[in-house]
């Protein structure tokens, strides 16, 4: 199965997944000097209802939380997307030290670790089907760097304990993803994929230029999860980062001067 070791890490995920090296994979590296700013990108819409908030888990690769998406109470609205998307889960990707961690990067410069908003069409009658859709799915990208303790991560950092190894997964209620946004919504926006196998090409990626802060205590608490099932030995949970893939003359558009 795909992980992120030097077995079965990025570099070897296009022998199962060929798509790996298709047109419009994800990360990429953004380059601010380079994104062209677009006057038509509005401002983008998120209402989320804690009350969809239903678990926290460890899937062997992240540290996800879930949301009931049966309804149009967690939403993403206008930006660079038509239509309603619904939120299905938010995850992170982050390093084993301080230097590295986020997939996307700006200007090659890596952060820690890359917080993950996914949400789905409802175009679609829902994720599975979306996903396999060009304009299926769309990611709001949030970078987080060192810096205060942020209470609102705190709450997810509280639950660790029980979602230490691979496959725990325990209750989580009236957790409102609002509280992980930067205050300033500005971002960049481009067309992608899943950056997990398997590496669908369905994503609007929507990255926020202004990142969220983590104490290093905090980022120390994401690295003592575990990759590893309950008996089995013990694998930190940490790079769990694809590198920036090749742009391939996509466009990257700025929604700020
Ligand atoms: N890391 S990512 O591109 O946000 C992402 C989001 C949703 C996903 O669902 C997946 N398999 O079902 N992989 C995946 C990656
Ligand atoms: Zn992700």
């Amino acid at each position: 199965a795909w992980g992120y070791a030097a077995n079965n890490g990025p570099d070897k995920w296009a022998d199962s997944f060929p798509i790996a090296n298709g047109p419009r994979q994800s990360p990429i590296d953004i380059v601010p000097g380079e994104a062209s700013y677009d006057a038509e990108l509005k401002p983008l819409v998120l209402k989320y209802d804690p009350s969809t908030c239903l678990e926290i888990l460890n899937n062997g690769h992240s540290l996800q939380v879930t949301f009931v998406d049966d309804t149009d109470s967690s939403t993403l609205k206008d930006g660079p997307i038509s239509g309603t998307y619904r939120l299905k889960q938010f995850h992170f990707h982050w390093g084993a030290s301080d230097d590295k961690g986020s997939e996307h990067t700006v200007a090659g410069t890596k952060y820690p670790a890359e917080l993950h908003l996914v949400h789905w069409n409802t175009k679609y009658e829902s994720f599975g089907k979306a996903a396999s859709q060009p304009d299926g799915l769309a990611v709001v990208g949030v970078f987080l760097k060192i810096g205060a303790k942020n209470a609102s991560l705190q709450k997810l950092i509280d639950a660790f304990e029980s979602i230490k190894t691979k496959g725990r997964q325990s209750s989580f209620a009236n957790f409102n993803p609002a509280t992980l946004l930067p205050g300033c919504l500005d971002y960049w926006t481009y067309d992608g994929s899943l950056t997990t196998p398997p590496l669908l090409e369905s994503v609007t990626w929507i990255v926020c230029k202004e990142p969220i802060s983590i104490s290093s205590e905090q980022m120390g608490k994401f690295r003592s999860l575990l990759f590893s099932a309950e008996g089995e030995a013990e694998c930190c949970m940490v790079d769990n980062y694809r590198p920036p893939q090749p742009l391939k003359g996509r466009p990257v558009r700025a929604s700020f001067k």
